[in-house]
């Protein structure tokens, strides 16, 4: 019988345990959504969505919102294993006719040290939008390096290395739909 419980995983070499439940996810993207849709009522934005990390909560929030937006992708990578490089690579920029006086929904998954967003956000900036909405599932502001401006957040983590619903280690995990944290006991 399925007892509902989610058990420990092991992606590549590492055990991961569970952190937040696909029902608790699905939740609070459910009262996201709802937050947008009352913030940008009538509008239509543009949402810009992070690759790769946030392609499964953009696809849940988007049409939890039921605005009826445009969608783009940009693509940005810095993490090896479980550790930011520190230096943030741009592999699909913002096309400007998606940007240029646009109000954005910016879609990240997690906000982590910050450095991602702090060497994106002047690049989306200098394609001058109408306005930008920040938004992560996730923030871990005890590991934040550089100050930040986020407008909504799904949920505040301690600093754990975590993986699911689009984040990954390595390249695994993104399909799973629970969010697991890096299991440091084992
Ligand atoms: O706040 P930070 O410490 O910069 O971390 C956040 C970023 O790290 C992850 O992306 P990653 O570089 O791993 O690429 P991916 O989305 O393709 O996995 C995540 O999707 C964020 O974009
Ligand atoms: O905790 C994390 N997990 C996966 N990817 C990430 N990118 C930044 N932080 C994380």
């Amino acid at each position: 019988m399925d007892s509902g419980k989610t058990d420990r995983i092991i992606l590549h070499n590492l055990p991961f345990k569970p952190m937040l439940t696909e029902a608790a996810i699905q939740q609070r993207v459910g009262e996201l959504g709802q937050t947008l849709r009352e913030r940008l009522a009538g509008g239509q934005p543009s949402f810009v969505v992070m690759l790769k990390g946030a392609f499964v909560f953009a696809a849940d929030l988007i049409r939890a919102s039921r605005l009826n937006g445009e969608v783009c992708f940009v693509r940005t990578s810095s993490y090896r294993g479980t550790a930011s490089e520190g230096k943030v690579r741009l592999h699909l920029a913002p096309d400007p006719a998606e940007i240029t006086g646009r109000d954005l929904v910016l879609i990240e998954d997690i906000v982590d040290s910050g450095y991602t967003m702090q060497a994106f956000l002047p690049e989306l900036e200098r394609l001058q939008p109408r306005s930008i909405t920040l938004v992560t599932l996730l923030h871990k502001p005890e590991a934040q390096q550089v100050p930040l401006k986020i407008d909504l957040v799904g949920f505040v983590i301690p600093p754990h290395f975590v993986v699911g619903y689009g984040l990954d280690y390595d390249g695994l995990g993104r399909h799973l739909p629970a969010i697991y944290q890096l299991d440091e006991q084992y």
